[in-house]
């Protein structure tokens, strides 16, 4: 791998209490690439994901973003260094607008980059530019969605983390949110995908990171894997 890694973590391990979520893994995303990252239910995905971004306290092994060690870093840390996230179950501002919701999240990204505008968050949900004025609890689900995927966009990321962004989603939404995605893969923002849907995560990534208990057990080029039997068998389907 030869572009630089935005995220570096060695043998990470995390627990919530008592329970020994985490394993020991290593995880690497490159600037640039789409990883998508596999397993069925309840095997640590949103765990790795949230210790790699400093939420999950209780951890071990060595996280480095953007070539800075965070092993023991903050959240806020981790997005000035250009690693935005948006969450399972969103995370917008439900007593703020929608315009205020993007405007409060505006700012260059790490290299001074200010690629994504207010405008070109617009242009790209156009849905969105109908609700301007509307509070973020008065949003759809979709819109939600929508809004908190802009509102990342709006922080310049060198890479985006996006945790089952399409869940509980009309077919057609989830079918607006793909596209999305795959435009900011385009843009060249390094994204990270977790997806129940492993065959649009597949088509979409170049590379997949399958998990189970805690563990990674399979690695590889998206192209290589799509299809074949062993992530199948680890999938489950
Ligand atoms: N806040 C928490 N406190 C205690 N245990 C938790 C907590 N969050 C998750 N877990 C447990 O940690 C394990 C891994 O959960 P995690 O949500 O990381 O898996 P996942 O692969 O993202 O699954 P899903 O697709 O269902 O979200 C599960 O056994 C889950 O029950």
């Amino acid at each position: 791998m030869s572009a630089p890694l935005i995220i570096d973590a060695q043998g990470v391990q995390a627990w919530y209490g008592s329970s020994h979520i985490l394993h020991g893994l290593d995880f690497k995303l490159a600037k640039g690439e789409t990883v998508g990252l596999l397993g069925r239910n309840g095997m640590g995905k949103s765990t790795l994901i949230r210790t790699l971004l400093g939420h999950v306290r209780q951890r071990e092994g060595h996280i480095h973003v953007a070539g800075k060690d965070l092993s023991k870093g903050l959240p806020h840390q981790v997005a000035q260094l250009g690693v935005a996230y948006v969450p399972e179950g969103r995370g917008i501002f439900p007593t703020l607008t929608v315009r205020e919701n993007l405007v409060m999240a505006a700012r260059a990204g790490t290299s001074g980059q200010k690629d994504w505008t207010y405008e070109r968050v617009m242009e790209t949900f156009p849905r969105l530019s109908e609700r301007l004025t509307n509070l973020g609890s008065q949003l759809s689900g979709g819109e939600q969605q929508m809004l908190s995927i802009g509102r990342a966009l709006m922080t310049n990321p060198d890479a985006i983390i996006l945790d089952e962004a399409t869940e509980g989603l009309a077919p057609l939404i989830v079918a607006e949110i793909w596209r999305v995605i795959a435009s900011i893969r385009r843009t060249g923002i390094a994204t990270l995908i977790v997806d129940r849907d492993y065959r649009k995560v597949c088509n979409e990534s170049d590379r997949l990171v399958v998990m189970q208990k805690g563990r990674i057990v399979l690695e590889g080029p998206s192209e290589g894997l799509r299809g074949s039997s062993e992530l199948a068998g680890y999938l489950g389907v």
